[in-house]
């Protein structure tokens, strides 16, 4: 990490009677974006406010620049950390740019004399966060995106190494949450520090440096996204069932929650053939039941390998616009012959993937989905058509929405069925 210009040691915070945070050491690197984060009550706007100097600490410190905040005088605190609030509900009538040059207050001089210094940082402010067609308007009268980027300049123009963010996206609209964010990444890459409280996990993810993740007044964990945002620190600290994976255009760690709740008590091996989305529900909904589930052979990169992969999954790959080698062809036979129920998604049929149904159709236990006419997914011609009518016949065909119960229900048929194969076996011994 960069010179720390945030130093938070053992840090202890009470109020009223309660401790709202106990144990945090945070060190914020300079020129570094640090997104805090965690369920509603962590302590995240406590935090922003010990490192502000508005709160004095029970115990422990924080050191902005090297000084203990909390024994700087304010106008001194306010030239090292400006706050942008998280209510940016105002309820003074100034307009735009008296309230953008509010921010000038820890520099003027004891009799409130304006130099150019301060006009000047005040222009640079209303340019930097482009409002100045608002200048003369009321900040009541502003939309709330517009007055996040009003306070935003307030802040600017106080002319602070450190920018401290309370939920700066609440209440803004999608453009307005990147817009935002993407103002403070720049003025980081400026020479800025920010810290940011924000409770929405993929855009801390996607533009934080680094995140902590508090947890009842505690840190959980600490560093950059991909660090933080695990499956078991979300489900330690939100008691969310979520699933990590990236972004499939950004790049960033990116986080789902899942609505359902974690495996299911539901027993037995489960092997998907599908690719291009086909799968993913299914593979979802059988792993959330507790089937332990396979799915492939599929592209390394499709849609299907990336839920796979997020779920945990066992999935045979391989290489985008390859078909299977031998290698591929026994991982599937193999998975086949294990699995108590194979599953064939509503997937295109081409040359790449009839190996994958040509195994299939020599499962025991079949359910094969159909959403789309055969005709329209048929892309490998007749052969193509010999191996679908072989599933068809020998599968049980389900509409997309069944196959969980459909699945079930062979599984646990399959208690009968293995108990009948077994009386025919040693019948026949
Ligand atoms: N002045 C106070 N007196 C007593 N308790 C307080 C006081 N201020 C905050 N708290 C409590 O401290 C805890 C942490 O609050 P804080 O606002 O820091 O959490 P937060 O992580 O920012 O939450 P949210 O995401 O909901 O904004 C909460 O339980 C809150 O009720």
């Amino acid at each position: 990490m960069t010179d720390p210009l945030v130093r938070a040691s053992d840090l202890r915070i009470d109020l009223g009677g309660t401790t709202i945070l106990d144990g945090v050491s945070v060190d914020v690197g300079s020129g570094t974006f640090v997104g805090l984060i965690g369920p509603n009550g962590a302590g995240k706007t406590t935090l922003l406010r010990a490192f502000s100097g508005a709160l004095s600490p029970t115990r422990g410190h924080v050191e902005v620049a090297g000084e203990r905040i909390d024994r700087l005088g304010s106008k001194a605190a306010s030239r090292l950390a400006a706050t942008v609030p998280q209510d940016t509900s105002v309820s003074f009538d100034f307009d735009v740019r008296e309230t953008i040059r509010m921010g000038r207050t820890p520099h003027l001089s004891r009799f409130g004399g304006w130099d150019d210094e301060d006009a000047s940082a005040v222009e640079r402010a209303i340019a930097r966060t482009e409002v100045a067609e608002l200048a003369d308007r009321a900040v009541t009268d502003v939309s709330g995106g517009e007055r996040q980027r009003v306070l935003i300049a307030r802040a600017l123009a106080q002319a602070t190494p450190l920018l401290l963010l309370d939920e700066p996206t609440a209440s803004l609209d999608i453009n307005h949450q990147v817009r935002t964010l993407e103002l403070v990444s720049e003025l980081v890459a400026e020479g800025k520090t920010a810290v940011a409280a924000i409770h929405d996990l993929n855009l801390a993810a996607h533009y934080c440096d680094e995140l902590v993740l508090l947890s009842e007044g505690r840190v959980v964990a600490t560093g950059p996204p991909e660090a933080v945002l695990t499956e078991d620190n979300l489900d330690g600290a939100f008691g969310a069932n979520a699933v990590v994976s990236r972004h499939p255009v950004t790049g960033s760690v990116y986080v789902t929650a899942l609505p359902e709740a974690r495996a299911g008590d539901a027993e037995g091996r489960v092997h998907v053939v599908g690719g291009g989305g086909t799968a993913a529900r299914h593979l979802y909904l059988l792993s959330a039941a507790g089937y332990d589930v396979s799915v492939g052979a599929l592209n390394e990169g499709d849609t299907d390998t990336e839920t796979a992969r997020s779920l945990g999954l066992d999935a045979v790959t391989v290489p985008p616009f390859s078909s299977l080698d031998s290698a591929a062809r026994d991982a599937v036979a193999s998975r086949v012959e294990r699995a108590d129920c194979v599953v064939v998604a509503d997937v295109e049929i081409g040359r790449g993937n009839l190996a994958n149904l040509r195994a299939a159709a020599e499962a025991d236990r079949l359910v094969v989905v159909e959403q789309r006419p055969f005709a329209e997914r048929n892309y490998a011609g007749e052969e193509a058509a010999r191996v679908y009518d072989r599933l068809r016949s020998r599968g049980t065909v389900v509409d997309a929405g069944d196959v969980l119960a459909a699945v079930t229900a062979e599984v646990e048929g399959e208690t009968t069925g293995t108990e009948g194969l077994g009386q025919s076996e040693s019948s026949a011994t």
